[in-house]
This record gives C-alpha cells, structure tokens and sequence, in this order.
C-alpha cells in the first residue's frame, strides 16, 4: 500500500522527537498499520539552524500553510505552539480535508469547541492526546477505556515543569529560579514558562480532561487557577514534618453543593499516597469512576520522546480510519457533540477541604487566642499547630496550622481578618490539603 504521507509544521522539541521517533520506530510502525507512515514535508522558521535530527529525503521549508493545503499531504501534525500562530494552520488543515494531530493544549482550551465543530463540518479527525500530560495515554483512557462509567473525579499532576521543580525545591533545597532554568534546559518548558508555573498549562490541560471525562464543552474561563509561585521552601519542609507533600494539582470533581468543581492549584498530599510519590517530571491521574472505582495512570509528561509517543500513538489512530466514515471514529471529546452537557461549573469559595496556613506572627503573647478567636468565630477548628524557629534576624515567627474540613468561601473570611490583625504581619500562605482515594 501507499505510504501515508504526513507534514509537520514546526521542528523543536517535540516536532523534533516525532521525526525521530517515526524513523526509529519505522518497522513496527508498518507492521502496526500495514502502510508505512512516510514524513515528506517539514515546516520550520529558521531553515539555516542545526537540528538533531536526520531530515534527509523530507522537504523543509519555511511556508507552514502550504504543507495544510498540499494535496499531496494525507495528515497534517502541529508542533508551532501558541494560539493565534496556530490556530490558522489548523483550520487551513481542516478545511482542506487533512486530519490533524496536535499537542497543542492552550489552542484547544481556548478555541478547542470551535476547532472541534469545524473538523465535525469538515468530516475529519482532530487529535490530541499529546496535550494532555505528555506521554500518557489519558485521553485515550478516559476517552475508551473507562466509557462504561459515570466520572466522580480527577486528580492530576499534570505539568512536568511545576512537578520537577518542586521535586527539585524539596530533595535539593534549590532555589525556584535555578530549579526552573533546568526545566527549561531539559524542554520540559512552554516558551512562555509563566504558563508552567502559574498553573495556566495544567489548567488548559484541565479544560479538555473535564470535557472528555463529562461530556461538557471545554470551558478554560470556568478554571479557578493558581500557580507555584508562592510556595516557599519552608513550605515543602513544613508540609513535609507534617507528612505532606506540596503538588500542583489540577483537579476536576463533583462539589458538595452539585456543581462541578474544576480548579489548579498547589495541594498538599498525604505523603503515604501514590500522587505524593510522583517527583520529578512524571504526571500522574488519578481517575474515579462509579464502576471501576479508583484509577492510577502514571508516565512522562513532557520531553521529545515521551511526547512523540503520544503524537505517534494519535497518527497511526488516524491513519487507521483516513477516508472512513466518521460515524465509525469515536468522537473528538468521547462523546458525541450532540450529546454534550453544559454542567453547573462550582465556584471556588463552594470548596470543602482541609487548609494549611502559615502566618508570620510577632513573637509575644496572646497571638494564637487572637488567630483561634477567628477561626472559631468561622466555625473553623485547628486540627495541627506548630510555631516554627524564626528565620535568623527575623523578629517574627512563623506559625502553621492545619485545619479540619471547613468551607473555602469561610476560610477566607477568617484569613483575611487574620492578616488584618496588628501582630500578624500578611499575607499568610493558605494551601488546600487533597484527601486522594487509596489506588
Ligand atoms: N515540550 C514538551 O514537553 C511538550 C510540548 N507540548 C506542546 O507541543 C507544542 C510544541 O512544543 P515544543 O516542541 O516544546 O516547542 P518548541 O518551541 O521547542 O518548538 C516549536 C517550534 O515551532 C517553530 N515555529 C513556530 N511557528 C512556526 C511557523 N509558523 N512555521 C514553522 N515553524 C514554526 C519554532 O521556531 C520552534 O522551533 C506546543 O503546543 C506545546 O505546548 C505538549 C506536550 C509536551
Ligand atoms: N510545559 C509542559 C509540557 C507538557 O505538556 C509541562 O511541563 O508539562
Ligand atoms: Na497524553
């Protein structure tokens, strides 16, 4: 048979690790799919850089959109990055009957509903497991493989960046910055990190984990959303004395009050959990389903190789059913778009959890009848206490408490009257604790 011709549109780290993933894996590729998967064109900004890469017998130029409207190419992959940079080549891609692979998660969160419309219009396939936690096969998963059950949650560590890093603050004490140079180093990074560590990539992650796992459109402006940059090392070592560790979670779930919860932010996590244990640039989701109860699914999730396996995984997806019916491909989100539901998207403060805060407190008398008088008036009782050594020539001293359960919306009324308290010198951390169920 006719190889399967594919253009890729740009050349860095992953579109890089797919061209030498794909010529690696060219003999068990072809006994998977019975055609040979062929790249024939390259599309890159600087044609002059040095690549790692073997490019010999591809055409490598410059001009993206030609290689969307080429009709002599079968599937298109984009590997450019950014929204408005690639939103065109998509649709152009689309609209020329090419079937997509992307891994591009900031594009689909913020214009994913329209992209998928289009490709439904246009009766092609627009694939994306490698925006979703790298290598791992989630989307897939939750997609195929758990379809039997009703979603009840999910917990993820789904940015490789944030993940390393603060695996890196707490085995090596490493100050944020140099822990974030080496992610970048490593190409764990997006091109803008702020994305990283403010929590923005896994919140676009989140948006296409919670459309797939509900069936809901993607709703990226429904995310409540923080990032790791006020985690301290004293944090990871405090968390840590309480048996914790702090993770940048993104967790979408059903909330007390009937909404559906969809929130990023750092967590601590009981350190005896399966979630705690993933360090350095691993992912990991857990998933929840009514039938098959808790799920573990656990890889890279950044890097050219790991990332290749998933672009990889989707081309040979989509080299399977090229020119078949669409009724017989499972839909985009994995459910069909006529049976997709708006939920109620819960707000934040409706959160019910267990907090950990640390205040910096002058070192005298009567601060803590002070901070519990609040608490209390909150209906908000302290499970922990512990004041800290004070940092050296520091006149204060920090204070951290852990809390029972209480609602978010009263914890941060008490918070804020807390850092209005003259002996308190704010504002104080306030992290969430995540109860994760045992795998
Ligand atoms: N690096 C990683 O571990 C992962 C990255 N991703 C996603 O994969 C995509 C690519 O990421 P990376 O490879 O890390 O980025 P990168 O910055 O290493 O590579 C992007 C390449 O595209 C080129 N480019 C940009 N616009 C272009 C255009 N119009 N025509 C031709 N070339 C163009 C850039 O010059 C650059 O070489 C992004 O959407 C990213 O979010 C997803 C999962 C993991
Ligand atoms: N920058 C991302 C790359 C993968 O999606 C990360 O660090 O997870
Ligand atoms: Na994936």
């Amino acid at each position: 048979m006719d190889p399967v011709r594919v253009g890729i549109l740009g050349l860095g780290t992953v579109g890089g690790g797919t061209v030498s993933l794909l010529r690696r894996n060219a003999e068990p590729l072809e006994r998977r799919l019975g055609r040979s998967l062929e790249v024939t064109r390259v599309a890159v900004k600087d044609p002059s850089k040095p690549r790692p890469v073997e490019l010999d017998g591809i055409d490598v130029g410059t001009d993206a959109e030609s290689i969307c409207t080429d009709p002599e190419i079968d599937i298109v992959i984009e590997l450019v990055g950014g929204v408005d940079n690639a939103e065109p080549l998509v649709r152009k891609a689309l609209e020329h009957g090419k079937p997509v692979v992307t891994a591009n998660k900031a594009l689909l969160a913020e214009r994913g509903n329209e992209l998928f419309r289009f490709a439904g219009e246009k009766g092609v396939d627009l694939a994306f497991e490698a925006a979703v936690a790298g290598g791992i096969p989630i989307i897939k998963a939750l997609r195929e493989g758990l379809a039997g059950n009703r979603i009840e949650s999910v917990h993820a560590i789904a940015n490789g960046t944030a993940n390393y890093m603060l695996s890196r603050m707490r085995t090596e004490g490493m100050e944020f910055e140099d822990a974030l140079k080496e992610a970048q180093d490593l190409g764990y990074a997006e091109l803008d990190p702020t994305f990283d560590v403010d929590g923005i990539d896994a919140a676009h992650k989140l948006a296409l984990v919670a459309a797939v796992a509900f069936g809901a459109p993607i709703n990226y402006q429904a995310l409540h959303i923080e990032g790791i940059r006020s985690i301290t090392r004293e944090d990871i070592l405090y968390a840590g004395e309480l048996g914790y560790r702090i993770k940048l979670l993104a967790i979408t779930k059903h909330g007390p009050d009937g909404g559906i919860e969809l929130r990023v932010h750092p967590a601590l996590v009981p350190e005896d959990t399966m979630l705690a244990s993933v360090e350095g640039v691993f992912n990991a989701v857990q998933v929840v389903g009514d039938a098959v109860g808790p799920t573990l699914y656990y890889g890279p999730g950044a890097g050219a190789d790991p990332t290749a396996s998933a672009v990889v995984g989707d081309l040979v997806d989509v080299a399977r059913t090229l020119g078949a019916s669409p009724e017989y491909r499972v839909p985009y989100l994995g459910f069909r778009a006529d049976g997709m539901q708006e939920p109620r998207w819960a707000h934040v403060e409706e959160v019910e959890t267990e907090y950990y805060l640390r205040m910096q407190a002058q070192d005298q008398p009567g601060v803590l009848a002070q901070v519990t008088r609040i608490l209390s008036e909150e209906g908000i009782s302290i499970e922990a206490f512990r004041q800290k050594e004070p940092h050296p020539g520091d006149t204060d001293v920090p204070v951290v408490l852990l809390t029972h359960t209480t609602k978010e919306r009263a914890m941060r009324r008490a918070v804020a009257a807390i850092d209005q308290l003259d002996v308190i010198n704010g504002p104080s951390q306030l992290l969430r604790l995540e109860e994760v169920d045992a795998v």
